[in-house]
């Protein structure tokens, strides 16, 4: 590894114990994100992905271990959560939803204004500034929690199937605006997806989990330059092996769960 640690984990597992016993959601995980790195998950239902994530946001304690995440700045929140749904306060506009973070953190109104104008331009959300997310289509929501977690300028980003929800068109559009997005800001991003292509498509590295207990078991490095759009992914050769190898690590873990 070359560049600075930012998210550093260290032997962390995870127990949850529920009546009919306890459930070991995370054993013995140990990575490090670097400074700027878009590292995505992948592995199995149920491997202890989103529990990963949720212990990063401060939302569950591990059991065991232990992380850090690097501060550059005190004034900045530490970490921003983009999910799947729910992710949008449905009784605020668009508008209200971006500066959300902003406002609670008491900034400048000029400052807030000027950074939700910049990231609702970003998102090609300023024609629907005053609407409310009932008005939204999914595609909407979502680039709504996005310019919310990057005006909100943490010092990581947490995605947890931020596209899961979407048609495939859809999906594409988003994935390409948030490189773009990224590409501006060099986020440190770690992101959670099913789908491989995604992956491929977004990652600087890939990280497979293994089935339950969830353990980090193979990393798949990224190389192909940025910017990328899908059809360079699609019709590159070596991303169609990476996509294959990726494929039956998800085959062989699946049916290890199920057994
Ligand atoms: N609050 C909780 N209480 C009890 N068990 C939990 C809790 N949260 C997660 N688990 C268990 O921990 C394991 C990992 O769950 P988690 O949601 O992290 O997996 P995942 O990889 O994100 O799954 P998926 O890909 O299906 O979203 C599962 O067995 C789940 O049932």
């Amino acid at each position: 590894m070359e560049g600075k640690p930012k998210i550093t984990v260290e032997g962390l597992m995870k127990a949850f114990y529920k009546k009919q016993g306890s459930v070991i959601a995370l054993e013995n995980i140990s990575l490090t994100v670097e400074e700027g790195e878009f590292v995505c998950l992948v592995g199995p239902s149920g491997c202890g992905k989103t529990t990963l994530l949720r212990i990063l946001a401060g939302l569950e304690q591990p059991s065991v271990g232990s992380f850090t995440i690097a501060t550059e700045r005190d004034d900045r929140p530490l970490q921003s959560m983009v999910f799947q749904e729910r992710g949008v306060i449905p009784w605020l506009t668009v508008r209200e939803n971006v500066a959300f973070g902003l406002k609670m953190r008491k900034l400048p109104k000029a400052f807030i204004e000027e950074r939700t104008n910049f990231y609702l331009k970003k998102t090609g959300l300023e024609r629907f500034a005053s609407l409310y997310p009932k008005e939204l289509s999914g595609g909407m929501k979502q680039r709504v929690s996005i310019a919310r977690a990057f005006a909100n300028d943490p010092e990581i980003l947490l995605m947890d199937e931020p596209f899961g929800a979407l048609d495939e068109q859809n999906r594409f559009i988003l994935q390409e605006e948030l490189l773009s997005i990224w590409a501006e800001t060099r986020k440190t991003v770690l992101f959670i997806t099913h789908s491989i292509d995604e992956a491929l498509l977004l990652s600087d590295r890939i990280l497979l989990m293994g089935a339950q207990p969830g353990k980090i078991i193979d990393e798949i490095i990224i190389d192909k330059p940025r910017p990328r759009k899908i059809e360079d992914i699609r019709k590159d050769p070596e991303m169609a092996a990476k996509f294959i190898e990726i494929w039956h690590h998800l085959q062989e873990e699946v049916l290890k769960s199920r057994e």
